[in-house]
């Protein structure tokens, strides 16, 4: 028998958002991936030729660069990220939207990056954010954290932090101001492209169902004048 074809979902806060679209696009788990208590990380679905895993937001790039997975839905900060040569993400799914941005203490003293002779940036995008401050000329040494990036600056651990930005709200409450946009975030559908070759026949109609979904008005727009 075929083996079903394995797709990856964040389990963080992409995941609220993806459920819905997924169960459009024909890919609704098994009622135990909804009950918190349960420790599983992969689930049936009701199709049963889709397996779903539940996995860090990072390792969802992993396991479809790999091939261990062969689809999945990331942001696109993770997959600039990676920059993994076998990840196609061919649909921008127009969900879990942010950006990612450089911020720094409020009452810094005005300072030109390039005029900075030595550049710490505490974040969890070392590769993304030394590839900026490189297009500009600028040498950054990046201290790689996995959360809580705005206690960097306060705790003299970095000047400046590289991270996700929606609301604005948790820099703000720690004392930090946004100075610049690295790149604009939105969740993609990721397919492993070797899989694409071998598993057209699955993979190709999938890629389709999503297309058609992004091309759709956002619910909230429907009807709007
Ligand atoms: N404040 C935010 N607003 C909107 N989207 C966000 C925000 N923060 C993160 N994201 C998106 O959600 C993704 C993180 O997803 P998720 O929370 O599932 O990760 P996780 O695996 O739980 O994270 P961690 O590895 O930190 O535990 C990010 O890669 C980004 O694309
Ligand atoms: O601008 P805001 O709306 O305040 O959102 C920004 C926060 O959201 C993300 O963290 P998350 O809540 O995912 O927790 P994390 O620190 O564990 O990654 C990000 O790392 C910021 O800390």
């Amino acid at each position: 028998m075929t083996q079903p074809l394995t797709f990856a979902v964040p389990k963080g806060r992409i995941l609220d958002e993806a459920l819905p679209v997924m169960a459009q696009a024909g890919i609704v788990p098994e009622a135990g991936f909804h009950d918190k208590k349960n420790r599983s990380l992969s689930f049936a679905c009701e199709d049963p030729s889709i397996r779903l895993i539940r996995v860090r937001a990072f390792d969802v790039a992993t396991f479809v660069a790999h091939g261990a997975a062969q689809a999945g839905i990331v942001g696109s900060d993770v997959i600039e990220e990676f920059d993994y040569a076998d990840l196609y993400a061919p649909v921008d799914l127009g969900i879990g939207h942010c950006r990612l941005s450089i911020a720094e203490p409020k009452d810094a003293p005005p300072t030109e990056l390039r005029s900075t002779s030595h550049l710490r940036v505490a974040t969890k995008y070392p590769n993304l954010t030394r590839r900026w401050f490189e297009a500009r000329g600028i040498q950054a040494e990046c201290v790689k954290l996995n959360g809580a990036m705005e206690l960097a600056p306060m705790l003299g651990l970095a000047n400046r932090i590289v991270d996700l930005v929606s609301t604005g709200k948790t820099l703000k409450e720690n004392g930090l101001v946004e100075t610049a946009e690295l790149l604009p975030v939105s969740a993609r559908l990721i397919v492993n492209r070797a899989a694409l070759k071998t598993d057209s026949a699955r993979l190709g109609p999938l890629i389709d169902k999503f297309r058609a979904l992004a091309a759709q008005p956002m619910p909230e727009t429907v009807g709007a004048a």
